[in-house]
């Protein structure tokens, strides 16, 4: 298997994806329409989308930002906030266009200031959401300030969300961006309705990538970048062909300012090369047979949609990223920028 030279996929979907707004989602949305048919689109925008009016009416700019000829879905989502009325979650899933409600806990990463404060805020969502069986979706990661940055996942585990499954036994989760051993362990111990996404860059790069040999704030990102022996967890979950494992890019783009900056914030740019990075990973680890599921199959079967019917082509070709994407008057520093990838998407 590893000495493939083209592999064809069953056309994959991206189920954690930040479009933003206005310039950046016009500078981004092509790339993922490119690749995937459809993606769940993160509601953290400024002001956060946080009804369904607004989830639909931003889904109506994403629609009218894609390059002419490209089909794609925008799955859209709710943020949750410590306000948002119970009514709300029908009223979401009656709309047809929205498929999960995302838990920010307030001041955990990039846009969550108006997440949530304390779970028991939004207890009555949560049960409004596991009638409608509306997904919910967690950036898992405490925020009390005692709390060491690279323990963040592992006490939301133990805090918050074995507290929530076993509250809501009818609530269907998906632990967005599992970064440590311990995240892998939970997922799997858990019941069938606990799914988790991975991202290509934590599949593909540990802590030392980001800090040895000088600081790469392209490579800042939360949750954080963990040790080595997180990263080869997360391989041999992604590898595995375990379906409550699927693909989520988390794809964070911010202008290059923003990141280049005595203060720079979180977030990776990974669309331009997703399924092609996660080709990489999958190659290196000698489990191309299993590239499929975990990027096709699997996430469209949890949240009970259909598989995509039309197929990619990937070639094992190397290929020179951009040093940079124009973005309105910014610019856009991607992962891998200047640097090759083994893998080229044919068109
Ligand atoms: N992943 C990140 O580092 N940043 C994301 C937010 C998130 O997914 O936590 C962003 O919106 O920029
Ligand atoms: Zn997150
Ligand atoms: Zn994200």
């Amino acid at each position: 298997m590893s000495a493939s030279s083209e592999i064809v996929l069953t056309r994959p979907d991206d189920w954690h994806l930040h479009l933003r707004d206005g310039d950046l989602l016009a500078a981004v949305v092509g790339h993922t329409a490119e690749r995937f048919a459809r993606a769940i689109v993160m509601p953290n925008l400024r002001p956060p989308i946080t009804s369904t009016a607004q989830a639909l009416a931003y889904r109506e700019r994403i629609l009218a930002a894609l390059p002419p000829g490209l089909a794609f879905e925008p799955l859209m989502t709710l943020y949750l906030t410590d306000r948002l009325p119970p009514s709300e979650i029908a009223a979401a899933k009656a709309s047809g266009h929205i498929f999960a409600a995302k838990l920010y806990p307030a001041g955990a990463t990039t846009n969550s200031e108006h997440g949530v404060t304390r779970l028991e805020n939004i207890y009555p969502v949560l049960a409004a959401m596991e009638r409608a069986d509306l997904p919910l979706l967690v950036h898992g990661e405490v925020t009390d300030p005692g709390v060491d940055i690279f323990d963040r996942e592992q006490r939301f585990i133990d805090e918050r969300l074995a507290r929530i499954l076993a509250d809501f036994p009818g609530l269907r989760v998906v632990f967005e961006h599992v970064t440590t051993a311990e995240a892998v362990a939970f997922v799997r111990e858990g019941p069938p309705r606990l799914a988790a996404t991975i991202t290509a860059h934590h599949l593909l790069y540990s802590r030392n990538a980001m800090l040895v040999g000088g600081i790469r704030p392209h490579l800042y990102c939360l949750p954080i970048l963990k040790r080595e022996r997180h990263r080869q967890a997360l391989i041999a979950a992604a590898t595995s062909g375990e379906p409550r494992f699927f693909l989520g890019t988390d794809s964070a783009p911010h202008p290059a300012g923003a990141k280049e900056s005595s203060c720079g914030c979180a977030g990776i740019y990974t669309a331009h090369a997703a399924i092609e990075l996660y080709t990489e990973v999958f190659d290196q680890a000698g489990a191309l047979d299993r590239l499929e599921g975990f990027a096709s199959h699997h996430g469209a079967d949890f949240y009970g949609l259909e598989r995509n019917r039309d197929r990619i082509r990937l070639r094992r070709a190397p290929w020179q990223v951009p040093d940079a994407f124009p973005a309105g008057t910014e610019r856009l520093v991607p992962l891998r920028a200047g640097e090759t990838i083994a893998w080229r998407l044919e068109r």
